[in-house]
């Protein structure tokens, strides 16, 4: 009989705690439908009590995409962020609340500096309040694979008995190796089986010795029904489980597993560059799964091998990881009935005819531009015609440009729309890139640092196109934006500009405009 296992993945909670994977709300929501598309069983949305931005970030996520797919948040053992938890995901149909508390005598004696008995009593407490609120209570014990087993297995025993309906075991610092981590699993396990079947056995691993997907695996082997998981791996310092590897792990050997989960595999691949797209941070080439050379060979015996029969050198095909839906492309000379498949797939509403017009203008607009429209590319163009005239007065457009480069005095004049009103000016600088960025510094008014700039060329189709990923930093947040365009220094320009108009969309969500009346 195959064993289901239940799929939280995290991305949007410790894969945003990564530096430059800050994202906006309208981000955060096109990647959980990305997610309800992949079919995961639970979405973890964020930190509600860590910013009113990441509030509203989960509070939409839970009215949007939380119908069909569980919605859940992270608290401390700490009633204002259980409070804070609630209040975001309670539109959700199946919410959870998620309580992590350290169970490691290193937590406990640095971070706490309390006695075992009385972090254990927070934990209890947090789970009782959170009890009264919602009937789906999820604890972690931080720091598990560093704790001792029995005061670990104290701290579960007392919060399932306080009404903890699943526990999360994570190995926090990725200190964990698979048989003794299975093992632990092994344990705990049986224990819980024993204390009371229903409650559902969870685990969070993360790869600072790249061991992440091989303990969860080792996990499930022992009996975790449930696992945690980040696209792209991406998470806290060296990341967390990639969903991609554990989901095809378990696809592919299945003789050896015999479990399975919901995830839609041919959704990997969409789900991975979006998130690339999202966040500027690229996935190395040679990354399982969704690495661009993850399914590429190269070498003489290889090639003849795959032509004699694939087999010889592929486990899986790129087609079960979506490798060819990702070649669907819109350009200026698609049609209605194309981009309206495009707009719908995403979950857009299409039913207002004089709407849908306006919005068909605009992407041939986009298509003349930029000679190829991702369904990315569609999601920005439906959302920014959607959003509030008042937001978008905040943000700055490209209107024209002149870049004169020479080894003495490197120039640009830029001209940026914001609303109605048209900002002019001129800078030199060490480079055309530093004038250009001299001058949309000036022109915007706000001290913005550049961190971080990468171009790099994207091969498909027939026109060259430069991708430019660049990170600033804005009143001590970093925030990451993004360009094509076969014109490079325009890609510059424009992915600048994205990045600052991601710090004006959060300084709006943080400080939102007062309504008069
Ligand atoms: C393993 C993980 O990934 S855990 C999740 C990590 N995610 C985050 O940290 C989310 C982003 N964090 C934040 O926005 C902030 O840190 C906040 C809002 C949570 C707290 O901010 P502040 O109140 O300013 O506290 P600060 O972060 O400086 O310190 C943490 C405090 O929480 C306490 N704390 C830490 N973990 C827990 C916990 N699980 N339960 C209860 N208290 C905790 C610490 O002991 C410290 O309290 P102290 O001031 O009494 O020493
Ligand atoms: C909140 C918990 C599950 C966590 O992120 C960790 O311990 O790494």
């Amino acid at each position: 009989m195959s064993r289901k296992i239940i799929v939280l993945d995290t991305t949007l909670r410790d894969g945003e705690q990564v530096p430059g994977a800050k994202l906006n709300v309208q981000q955060k929501v096109e990647f959980a439908q990305q997610l309800k598309r992949l079919q995961v069983d639970i979405i973890e949305a964020g930190f509600p009590a860590s910013s009113a931005g990441d509030f509203q970030a989960v509070q939409e996520i839970a009215r949007s995409v939380g119908d069909t797919v569980s919605i859940t948040a992270l608290a401390r053992a700490v009633k204002g962020d259980i409070d804070a938890v609630y209040e975001s995901i309670k539109l959700a149909q199946n919410p959870l609340i998620h309580i992590v508390l350290g169970t490691s005598d290193i937590h406990v004696e640095k971070k706490f500096s309390r006695s075992k008995d009385a972090v254990m009593e927070m934990g209890v407490e947090a789970v009782k309040y959170a009890k009264t609120l919602l009937p789906n209570v999820q604890y972690s014990t931080e720091d598990a694979s560093r704790s001792e087993f029995e005061y670990l297995w104290k701290t579960i025993e007392a919060v399932i008995k306080a009404g903890a309906t699943m526990i999360n075991v994570p190995d926090t610092v990725g200190y964990a190796v698979p048989d003794e981590f299975g093992e632990m699993i092994r344990k705990l396990n049986e224990r819980m089986k024993n204390l009371n079947p229903d409650v559902i056995l969870s685990v969070h691993c993360h790869n600072d010795l790249g061991l992440a997907t091989a303990n969860t695996l080792s996990a499930i082997k022992n009996g975790a029904d449930k696992v945690e998981v980040t696209i792209n791996g991406l998470g806290e310092r060296a990341g967390n489980t990639s969903l991609e590897e554990v989901i095809m792990a378990l696809k592919v050997r299945e003789n050896s597993f015999h479990c399975h989960t919901n995830i839609k595999s041919t959704e990997l691949l969409r789900t991975s560059r979006l998130l690339t797209y999202l966040t500027g941070l690229d996935v190395q080439v040679n990354k399982a799964i969704t690495g661009d050379n993850a399914f590429a060979h190269s070498s003489g015996i290889h090639q003849d091998g795959l032509l004699k029969d694939k087999q010889v050198y592929e486990i899986m095909s790129p087609e079960e990881v979506g490798a060819e839906s990702m070649e669907l492309i819109l350009t200026a000379r698609s049609g209605r009935h194309a981009f309206k498949n495009a707009v719908e797939k995403l979950g857009f509403d299409t039913s207002d005819a004089a709407e849908f017009e306006v919005l068909f203008d605009k992407f041939l607009t986009l298509a003349d531009s930029k000679k190829e429209v991702y369904d990315h590319d569609v999601f920005y163009l439906v959302t920014n015609h959607r959003t509030l005239d008042v937001s978008n007065n905040h943000l700055y457009e490209l209107e024209s440009f002149q870049v004169i480069t020479n080894d003495q005095t490197p120039t640009a004049t830029v001209s940026l729309k914001k609303g109605t009103e048209i900002l002019t000016g001129s800078a030199v600088g060490d480079g055309p890139i530093d004038a250009l960025y001299s001058v949309i510094k000036n022109l915007i008014g706000h001290d913005v640092q550049l961190k971080d700039y990468k171009i790099s060329s994207l091969s498909r189709g027939k026109e060259a196109i430069g991708r430019v990923n660049i990170r600033i930093e804005h009143n001590g947040n970093v925030y990451s934006g993004r360009a094509m365009d076969t014109d490079i220094i325009k890609a510059s320009a424009l992915a600048f500009l994205n990045g600052i108009n991601g710090a004006v969309l959060d300084a709006a969500q943080e400080c939102p405009t007062p309504v008069q009346g």
